[in-house]
């Protein structure tokens, strides 16, 4: 989570339409993130030959819980904020997805990156089902006090269906460890012992993981180098543009860089930055850090956020929110590799038109899965109470990883698809086979 204030893209995405489905100004309509998630379901299942009552059961959530969340704001006015938890499915574990804080964070949304994260956990084959949360607030017009009294209250409240073996949060978008630390202390003060597989992405002090700071954008990396490699496309040296340079992005990019590529281009809510020689992203990190934007460092030239989607280059990674890449410019996408790092940036028109002109999506649910993977490690560690040194953790995210690249690379070929809706038919079918063996759908 970064640390400044008024950051435009608290705006952006309401009007966009990421969250809620809306007309852009050109006038083409963006789906919502529910409309996306059951899209890319009813394809997979299509193809799959599923049965219609299985698909609905697979479209609607398991539980939702909506809570209220009182709180004392520093000038003493009395703030209530909503939050949600959704539990998409149970079915191969419990459920397990992060914490989003954002103003334009709505129920639908939630549910739509809670059925994500029941497919991403699939395709990695981790024992877990899919959930997520969110709070409707500005995490950047919040005291730290307040945002600690906002984190209690709303673990407080969700703490009815919360638990080690029930349902296991984690960071998300303007979430971050110190969050995670006050949910782990909030649910252990409940329950009178210390509780650390509570939740996951706490700081390494208080039960944290090794690695899993940099899972996600590790995760990242090795996949655009799996797709790389099948494609022909050699990475040293190859042109690399991430979009959001947040705990994702950032780390994406690091990981793309040292593998020998050159990032030319990034961009955080508040500008772009371009530099044909290639930025150094350590110094891009360092000064984001200390910054909280990436506006004012010394770059080439400098572009609007939005269009270093269209800058040329080999891999993209959008890194930021939903609905980044539409039908309004995939036409201008110009890369040959686009590696999802977000949850559903790639609408589906913009992947139809993405798959004509060649280029390749790494979905979702694949592409971003080295953060909930490394939340597993953490979630078993914690529960062993024995901790892993971070060359394990490394090893064992790229084994994974890479295998699960080959499993998805594998079905898409076998269904002759697309690389999102082999993933997708991949997961569905591994968690319909859960769903039957446990007889949950008569
Ligand atoms: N943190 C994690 O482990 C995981 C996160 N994700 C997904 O990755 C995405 C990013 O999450 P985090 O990096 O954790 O969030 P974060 O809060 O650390 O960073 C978000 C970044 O996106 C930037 N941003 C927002 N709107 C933008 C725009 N329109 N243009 C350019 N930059 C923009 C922000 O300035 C910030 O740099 C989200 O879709 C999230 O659901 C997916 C898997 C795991
Ligand atoms: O680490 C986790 O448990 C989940 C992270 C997450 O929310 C995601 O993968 O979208």
């Amino acid at each position: 989570m970064e640390t400044t204030s008024s950051d435009p893209t608290l705006r952006s995405v309401a009007t966009n339409g990421a969250a809620d489905g809306a007309e852009r100004t050109s006038g083409a309509r963006v789906p919502s993130a529910l409309e996306m998630a059951v899209t890319q379901l009813r394809r997979a299942a299509s193809l799959l030959g599923l049965d219609a009552g299985l698909v609905k059961y697979l479209e609607t959530p398991k539980r939702v819980l909506t809570v209220s969340i009182p709180v004392r704001m520093d000038d003493g006015r009395l703030e209530v904020f909503t939050g949600y938890r959704v539990q998409h499915s149970l079915a191969r574990g419990p459920a397990k997805g992060g914490i989003r804080y954002h103003p334009a964070v709505t129920l639908d949304e939630v549910t739509a990156l809670a059925m994500w994260m029941t497919w991403k956990c699939a395709v990695l084959n981790l024992p877990f089902g899919g959930g997520k949360g969110g709070v409707v607030c500005d995490p950047r017009a919040l005291s730290p006090r307040e945002l600690e009294q906002l984190t209690r209250r709303f673990t407080a409240e969700i703490s009815v269906i919360i638990g080690p073996d029930r349902d296991i949060p984690a960071p998300d978008v303007y979430t971050n460890p110190q969050v995670m630390a006050w949910i782990m202390d909030t649910y252990s003060m409940q329950q009178g012992h210390p509780v650390p597989a509570v939740v996951t992405g706490k700081p390494v002090e208080v039960g944290g993981s090794l690695g899993r700071e940099q899972a996600t954008g590790r995760g990242c990396a090795i996949c655009a180098e799996e797709a790389a490699r099948r494609l022909g496309l050699d990475l040293r040296g190859a042109r690399v543009v991430v979009q959001g340079f947040g705990n994702v992005g950032r780390y994406a990019a690091l990981h793309l860089e040292r593998m020998g590529a050159r990032v030319v281009a990034v961009s955080d809510s508040r500008v772009g930055l371009l530099d044909e020689r290639g930025l150094s992203v350590s110094e891009l990190i360092a000064y984001k850090k200390a910054q909280g934007s990436l506006r004012g460092f010394d770059a080439a030239s400098t572009l609007a956020p939005e269009a270093v989607l269209q800058v040329p280059c080999d891999v993209l990674v959008p890194a930021a929110l939903e609905g980044a890449i539409t039908a309004d410019n995939a036409e201008r996408i110009r890369a040959r590799i686009v590696v999802e790092g977000a949850n559903g940036p790639v609408t589906p028109e913009a992947d139809e038109i993405l798959a004509r002109r060649g280029v390749t999506v790494i979905p979702d649910i694949l592409a971003n899965a080295g953060g909930v993977t490394v939340s597993y490690f953490e979630w078993v560690q914690g529960l062993q109470e024995f901790f892993w040194p971070e060359e394990q953790v490394d090893r064992e995210l790229s084994r994974r990883m890479r295998q699960s690249f080959d499993d998805v690379w594998a079905t898409a070929r076998r269904l002759e698809t697309d690389l999102r809706t082999g993933a997708m038919a991949l997961a569905v079918s591994r968690v319909a086979e859960a769903v039957r063996l446990r007889g949950i759908y008569p």
